[in-house]
């Protein structure tokens, strides 16, 4: 037969259970918020030997920096797809093939919205570059790389790809132009 259970221990057992639900409720909510606060966004360079395609941002995030070539990933679109898109839509080009080069989550200061950004660049595409409503493309020497007019973060990562080295970073910024915290690990395959 059982035994009735004391006041302090049904008092215990619903303590328990309150904690279990607690957090269940908080392993979901967690999960549920950090799919929903990451943005998958891609950002192309078109490559030649010892030069780089940049396009001046014309509107939206990032206007009047130097930058690859991306956006966000739609619904149902892989990234690459996505790279793809992008890359024609903002000056023309068609990427017949893409190296993936890096991967980089920003997180800004007072904004749950983590932007995951898929680096990939091409060395094999058709068309010249023309400029678009919201790109406005140029060619840079390796070593001519405008990084004063570029996102901050950028001149700590390009040299990476410019070696042809693939890496995962991250980048805390506070406003659009200070890095406040930030890691960078270089991966030991090649990007192409
Ligand atoms: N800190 C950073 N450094 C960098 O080099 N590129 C960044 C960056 N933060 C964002 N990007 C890139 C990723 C992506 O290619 C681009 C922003 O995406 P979008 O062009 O989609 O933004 P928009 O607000 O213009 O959106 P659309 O109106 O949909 O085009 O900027």
């Amino acid at each position: 037969m059982e035994r009735a259970l004391s006041t302090e221990e049904i008092k215990k057992e619903r303590h328990q259970e309150n904690e279990k639900a607690l957090r269940d409720k908080l392993m979901s909510s967690s999960h549920q918020s950090s799919m929903a606060m990451k943005k998958v966004l891609t950002l192309v360079f078109v490559r030649e030997p010892g030069r780089i395609l940049l396009g001046m941002k014309k509107r939206g995030f990032g206007q009047g920096r130097w930058n690859g070539f991306g956006g966000k990933v739609e619904k149902g679109e892989s990234i690459t797809d996505g790279a793809k898109r992008e890359l024609l839509e903002e000056c023309g080009v068609t990427a017949k093939s893409l190296n993936e080069v890096g991967l980089i989550n920003f997180e800004f200061v007072g904004d749950p919205v983590i932007l995951e950004v898929h680096v990939f660049d091409t060395w094999d595409y058709m068309n010249s570059p023309v400029e678009t409503e919201e790109m406005r493309p140029q060619w840079y020497g390796e070593k001519e790389v405008p990084f004063g007019e570029m996102w901050p973060d950028d001149e700590y990562w390009f040299p990476h790809m410019l070696n042809g080295k693939k890496f995962e970073a991250y980048y805390k910024f506070e406003g659009m132009d200070k890095i406040l915290d930030s890691w960078i690990k270089e991966k030991t395959e090649q990007t192409s």
